[in-house]
């Protein structure tokens, strides 16, 4: 059984954009994994569909291997959390600390809980600071991490995060993917986001869904995406500057290790240049 999983699934909106067409995708347990694609390839629709916000036009989503129904909708809702893109979508309360308050209070948890979870996702997010502040009235960062901590004060096994990293500045990324990568290992979850910085992806995933227009165009691990150009090219993407390099030094002659992330580059490159001495 896969935590989520989506079969065929079709969106039309309002009888004629075809948001979605038979995507098939799978998210196991500890999973970390990127949906990345142009703009309007359908990446926030089908999250929407991973928590029953939207309904398929056809097709199905199962989570945990069930279908989603208005009795289970509550279960599935606590199960798969989702941060949008625009944090002012999921801002409602007048402090930091309410907003991040009102998912659990909402589960029907008691105040000390409540105020436990509250405690754990202001210190985890490092905006402990920020508690007694209007959300409305703080920078488009800063609201990224209230909009995360309300999410994750409810406690999801799925983490779903769409385009977390646009509008943080560097330290905030940096931040964001230490704490992201966290996920998985220490609490067990599985954390899907989609992004347009394909740089972060290997950062952050091992596992990539590929998605244009409604459709999914390619999946696999970190390698075999970028093993393939093609592919990205198609999507209107491109493979990142890290391998990009290192597969253009290969080609040239240049005996180095194939890398993804910085630091395994910078390893590849330290032994080619000690291989040369
Ligand atoms: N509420 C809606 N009503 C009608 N069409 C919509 C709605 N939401 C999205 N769409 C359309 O569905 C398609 C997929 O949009 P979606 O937001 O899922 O793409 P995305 O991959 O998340 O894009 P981006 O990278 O720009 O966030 C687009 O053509 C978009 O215009």
């Amino acid at each position: 059984m896969h935590l989520i999983e989506t079969r065929e699934l079709t969106h039309v909106y309002r009888g004629s954009i075809r948001a979605l067409e038979s995507v098939n995708f799978i998210a196991e347990r500890k999973a970390r994994i990127a949906v990345i694609g142009p703009n309007g390839a359908g990446k926030s629709t089908l999250f929407k569909h991973f928590n029953g916000i939207l309904k398929p036009t056809s097709g199905g989503v199962l989570v945990r291997g069930e279908p989603i129904t208005k009795e289970n909708l509550r279960e599935v809702r606590k199960f798969v959390g989702i941060v949008f893109q625009n944090p002012d979508d999921q801002i409602i309360s007048p402090t930091v600390e309410q907003d991040i308050a009102f998912g659990p209070i909402n589960l029907g948890l008691d105040e000390e809980t409540v105020a436990h979870r509250v405690e754990e996702a202001l210190r985890l997010l490092g905006i402990e600071d920020l508690r007694e502040r209007a959300p409305h009235h703080l920078s488009g960062g800063e609201k990224k991490r209230v909009a995360i901590a309300g999410i994750l004060a409810m406690e999801p096994q799925v983490l779903v995060l769409d385009e977390p990293t646009a509008g943080l500045d560097p330290q905030g990324v940096e931040d964001l993917v230490t704490f992201i990568n966290r996920l998985p290992e220490d609490y067990g979850m599985t954390v899907i986001f989609s992004t347009h910085h394909l740089d972060l992806v290997a950062e952050m995933a091992d596992f990539i869904y590929v998605m244009d227009r409604g459709k999914v165009m390619g999946s696999g691990t970190v390698e075999e995406v970028f093993a393939r150009p093609e592919l990205l090219t198609r999507a209107k993407l491109d493979v990142p500057p890290i391998p990009r390099l290192i597969r253009s030094l290969q080609e040239n002659g240049v005996e180095i290790e194939m890398a993804y992330t910085y630091r395994d580059a910078e390893k590849a490159f330290l032994d080619a240049y000690m291989r040369e001495r």
